[in-house]
């Protein structure tokens, strides 16, 4: 069960967002409860939050201790450019090579823009930096991120914080399909435990999400809900989920051979 990103071994394909928690200790409990072995922490929000209110201290504390890992992320930038310097304080700051990348092009949707993305995770990579690109779940994107030099994908599923879930099941399929042996993870938009289960069952090694479990009424127990959806979604893909028919295909034997081996 165990899986690796940019060379680290994690037993947990849970990815959690520290942002919106009611205060430090529901965020320290939540990620607790989680298993997520890797916490995202966007710099723009730490960096704005001068004198930190203790949540980087308590997000840390919790990570020394669980052996996780930070991953810094350069949530609000517009421009390749922007990020690039985002990241490397945050290299600074936080002493990793990991940078969750998102240039945003679009303020409705929040969606990423595919040419200054690129861009920056080339600079990036040239630099050092071992990057996971929050981007489209369009395949030609993804394969530019390969390209230059990205060792993970982080598709959304649904624009960020609006809980919808999946909304374009055949893309992430594709992508799967298309992507064999690349760590592909599903960030953005997961609204419910159900969803997450849905990604990991189409064969996505993690999910990232932040909102629902920060929002939820008992974000501690959000967590368990969502830790354990995880766990199921990846058991079921494993297992080897039945084809799927589109007519009825009686389940009980009717030619007396009680199972299918001889
Ligand atoms: C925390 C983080 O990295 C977000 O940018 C991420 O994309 C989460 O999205 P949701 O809040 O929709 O789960």
């Amino acid at each position: 069960m165990t899986w690796t990103l940019y060379g680290r071994l994690l037993s947990s394909r849970f990815l959690l967002g520290s942002a919106g928690y009611p205060s430090p200790d529901v965020l320290r409990r939540a990620v607790r409860t989680s298993g997520a072995q890797v916490v995202t922490l966007g710099l723009r929000r730490t960096l704005a939050a001068a004198g930190d209110n203790g949540f980087v201290a308590a997000l840390r504390a919790e990570l020394r201790q669980s052996g996780g890992h930070l991953l810094p992320n350069t949530a609000g930038c517009r421009t390749a450019t922007e990020a690039i310097i985002l990241a490397q304080m945050a290299r600074e700051l936080f002493e990793t090579p990991w940078i969750k990348l998102e240039v945003v092009g679009d303020e409705y949707t929040l969606q990423p823009d595919p040419w200054e993305l690129v861009a920056a995770a080339e600079q990036l990579v040239k630099d050092g930096f071992q990057v996971f690109p929050y981007c489209t779940d369009d395949l030609v994107t993804c394969r530019r991120l390969l390209d230059v030099g990205c060792e993970v994908l982080m598709p959304w599923g649904a624009p960020i914080g609006s809980g919808q879930g999946l909304l374009n099941p055949f893309a992430l399929r594709t992508l799967r399909e298309r992507l064999p042996g690349v760590p592909l993870i599903v960030d953005a938009g997961i609204g419910a435990p159900s969803h997450a289960a849905q990604a990991m069952e189409l064969g996505f090694d993690a999910v990232l999400l932040n909102s629902a479990v920060a929002q939820a009424g008992d974000p501690v127990c959000m967590a368990a809900a969502f830790r354990g959806a995880i766990e199921a979604g990846r058991l079921g893909y494993e297992a080897g989920i039945m084809a799927r028919q589109d007519m009825a295909v009686a389940s009980t034997p009717v030619d007396g051979r009680p199972f299918l081996i001889a």
